[in-house]
């Protein structure tokens, strides 16, 4: 059995991730953790499932990785951060699902995976991880005279934007087009912004209600549009995928993986 340690166990991941671990005979709670000011601590992890796991959340983060094999993170940056240092001391591998790093925090991320096994994906789901290489197949073929935009929908409690997967999609077509995101990203226009600028790859954000997660990317060229779209309908799709990384993890040295790696689709890419 492999045992998890979830980080956020309260937040609307952490409640994906516990459903899912209680319903895989393959794992077990190891711990949960939160905010050292968190209601839950010292709460069974199970109560707002109405079962009882002996499992309190505590926010003590050594203390959660003794013994532990996995430690599954969807929080925010900072706090990821110190999870990651916890992990990189107790040697323990980690999954990150956390989005909104900056440049030097994912710098962070992967000089910790110099020690240990980290899965680090803005987006879990198999659906997103395919739309990433149909994207750049897309790209490839529709190099001249196609705008790439991309369009993304959250919920309203949504606090990063555009989503990592929206950049991580971003990414994906501006390397397959030979640009460097960095230098090509429009991000929101206002105002009089003049005729689009060919090389450019933009986002637009909408956040609302309780979207769980819709992207789309946008090649418009002169007579035609194609769309490639990806719409979460329930967060298990993201838990289902982080635990699948966390098993891929207990078969992997250290480094930086993402879910192509997980899902074997790196070669396909
Ligand atoms: N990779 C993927 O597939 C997916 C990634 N995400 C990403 O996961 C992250 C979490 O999303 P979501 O579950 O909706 O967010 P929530 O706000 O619902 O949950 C975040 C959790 O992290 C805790 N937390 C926040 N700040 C800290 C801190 N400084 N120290 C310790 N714990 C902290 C929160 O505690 P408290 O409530 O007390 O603040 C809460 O338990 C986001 O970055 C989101 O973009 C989301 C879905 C899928
Ligand atoms: O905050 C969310 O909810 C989500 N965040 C991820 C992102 O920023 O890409 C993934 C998913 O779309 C849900």
């Amino acid at each position: 059995m492999l045992k998890v340690v979830i980080a956020g166990s309260s937040g609307r991941m952490g409640h994906a991730l516990l459903e899912s671990v209680f319903a895989d005979p393959a794992l077990t709670l190891h711990a949960a953790l939160d905010r050292a000011d968190s209601q839950q601590i010292g709460r069974d992890a199970g109560d707002q499932f109405g079962r009882r796991t002996g499992v309190l959340v505590t926010h003590d983060i050594a203390a959660a990785l003794e013994g532990a094999d996995v430690l599954v993170d969807f929080t925010r940056p900072e706090a990821s951060l110190q999870y990651l240092e916890a992990c990189r001391a107790a040697g323990v591998g980690m999954v990150i699902g956390t989005t909104g790093f900056t440049a030097e925090q994912k710098q962070a991320i992967h000089a910790a995976a110099r020690a240990i096994p980290v899965v680090f994906a803005p987006n879990m789901s198999v659906g997103v991880t395919l739309l990433i290489s149909l994207v750049q197949s897309a790209a490839r073929v529709l190099a001249d005279g196609y705008d790439v935009e991309i369009i993304e929908a959250h919920h309203r409690h949504k606090v990063d934007a555009p989503s990592g997967t929206a950049l991580r999609l971003g990414e994906a077509a501006a390397s397959a087009l030979g640009r460097d995101l960095a230098s090509c990203a429009v991000y929101g226009r206002e105002g009089v912004t003049g005729e689009r600028d060919a090389n450019t790859i933009g986002f637009a954000t909408v956040r609302g209600g309780d979207v769980v997660g819709d992207h789309t990317v946008l090649f418009a060229g002169v007579g035609e549009r194609v769309e490639l779209t990806h719409k979460a309908s329930s967060r298990a799709t993201f838990a289902l995928g982080a635990l699948r990384a966390a098993k891929f993890l207990a078969q992997h040295q250290s480094g930086v993986y993402d879910m192509q790696d997980v899902l074997g689709l790196r070669a396909a890419a």
